[in-house]
């Protein structure tokens, strides 16, 4: 298998106009609901050219779907008229976490669905209980046998649901599970997140009865069939906040096109405030430049409107620059500190107590050969490579491929001195 490696060297400031790319956790889910539609094409739009979205493309196409990928034009054409197979193969599952998200449309397609598990990144527990239990609770039989959960669907009827948490895909595949299945779905407890609402849409713009996006509550009316529709992804949250973390650590000017991106900041433009950053709207462009000297924070990750635990990681590398003590608070995942470590070996002081974390910032990085452990470590340590002294060399560099499309040349073209090897 390739190895890939990042190596950064500092370059000063970044400056210039970056386009952000479409979001990785709305495309995947919506390349699942596409599989929802029996007949027709589905066009997808801004499809970001991340490894996640390749492996989302094979996964449809092994199940019979026919699938025309134009990365360069960020556009899928999906006909999922022939779904043949059951089967969600674990090599390719267990290589992302979004591979969950075709449970519902293969379980409706095919009346059964044969699963090994989804991959994605390494942060402690990432139970799919919520998911199983919310299809059982529709009528579906589930079968566990060591790994391999098999699903069928029996006489699935609309149901009371309840999540114990608002988790982000289990939101999405039982929204798409209830979307036909015949009566009224009521699932309490829902995510918020901006994806989930970009799915909900999609799923209407195809035909499905769905409401209380965004209220923690949705009532799903199940129809018969959905249509293939033609949607355009919503630009991702995470890749703009790197991109204005860039501006920041390195203190300079980036110009973030790609949608109305500062409205989903949510939270994070404000910690970015606090830190010195200012993020300010001209039109559908959104600035982001570090006037003075960046302040250190407080950073409690929650579910949506909080901060977003993907956020997390890019944030800490920020505050390794921030003069004082800044705090960190992991309330999602259970194991979310991999870039402390890395960030150590790069000469960052701080310290790891169960889900808190305190960075001591303002001390000079130098730079060192670290691990991508997961995809926002990875970027993470992109960031600080910018400012540590010297050469940092980023393996295993497929994490971060799995997340930002063409992160080396969109990163040089702000000036940054940055290179993907595959070796
Ligand atoms: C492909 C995708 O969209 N990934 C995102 C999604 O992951 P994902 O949807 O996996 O995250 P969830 O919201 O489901 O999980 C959050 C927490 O809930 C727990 N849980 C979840 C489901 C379940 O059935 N049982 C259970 O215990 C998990 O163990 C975890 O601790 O939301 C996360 C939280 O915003 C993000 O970090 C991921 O980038
Ligand atoms: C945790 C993440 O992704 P996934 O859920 O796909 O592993 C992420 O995007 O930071």
């Amino acid at each position: 298998m390739t190895e890939v490696r990042y190596r950064v060297r500092p370059a000063g400031p970044l400056n210039g106009t970056a386009v952000v790319q479409g979001a990785k956790n709305a495309a995947l889910p919506m390349i699942g609901a596409a599989l929802l539609a029996r007949r027709g094409q589905t066009v997808l739009r801004n499809v970001p050219a991340i490894t996640d979205v390749q492996r989302a493309v094979d996964l449809a196409r092994l199940l019979g779907a026919h699938v025309e990928y134009h990365p360069n034009d960020r556009l899928l054409v999906i006909d999922a008229t022939d779904i043949t197979s059951s089967r969600l193969p674990a090599n390719l599952t267990r290589l992302f976490r979004g591979s969950v998200l075709f449970l519902a449309p293969v379980l409706h397609r095919r009346g059964e669905v044969i699963f090994e598990g989804a991959g994605g990144c390494a942060l402690g527990t990432r139970g799919l209980d919520f998911h199983y239990r919310g299809l059982a609770r529709l009528g579906a039989h589930i079968d566990e046998q060591g790994t391999t959960i098999s699903i069928k669907a029996g006489n699935l009827r609309g149901a009371d649901l309840y999540l114990d948490t608002p988790s982000h895909t289990g939101t999405e595949n039982l929204i798409m599970a209830a979307a036909l299945t015949p009566g009224r779905t009521v699932i309490e407890n829902t995510a918020l997140e901006p994806e989930v609402l970009d799915v909900v849409a999609m799923l209407t713009a195809m035909g499905a009865q769905i409401s209380g996006a965004g209220t923690g509550r949705i009532v799903v009316h199940g129809v018969d069939e959905l249509n293939a529709t033609e949607y355009t992804i919503m630009p991702d949250r995470m890749d703009a906040g790197v991109l204005a973390i860039a501006a920041a650590i390195t203190g300079g000017t980036i110009n973030l096109v790609g949608g109305t991106v500062l409205d989903h900041f949510g939270v994070a433009a404000h910690k970015l405030h606090q830190m010195g950053v200012e993020l300010g709207a001209a039109g559908a462009v959104t600035n982001v430049t570090r006037p003075g000297q960046l302040h250190p924070i407080n950073v409690i990750t929650d579910t949506h409107p909080g901060f977003a635990t993907d956020l997390q990681p890019p944030l800490m590398a920020l505050a390794t620059q921030a003069p004082g003590a800044s705090y960190f608070r992991e309330r999602i995942h259970d194991a979310r500190y991999a870039l402390a470590d890395e960030l150590t070996k790069l000469g960052a002081d701080l310290t790891v107590d169960g889900e808190k974390a305190v960075v001591h910032g303002g001390k000079p990085l130098r730079g060192a050969d670290v691990i991508a452990q997961d995809l926002r470590t990875g970027i993470g340590l992109v960031l600080a490579g910018l400012v540590a002294d010297g050469e940092t060399v980023i393996g295993n560099g497929t994490m971060i491929d799995r997340g930002h499309a063409d992160l080396a040349s969109r990163f040089t073209a702000l000036g940054a001195d940055i290179t993907r090897d595959e070796i």
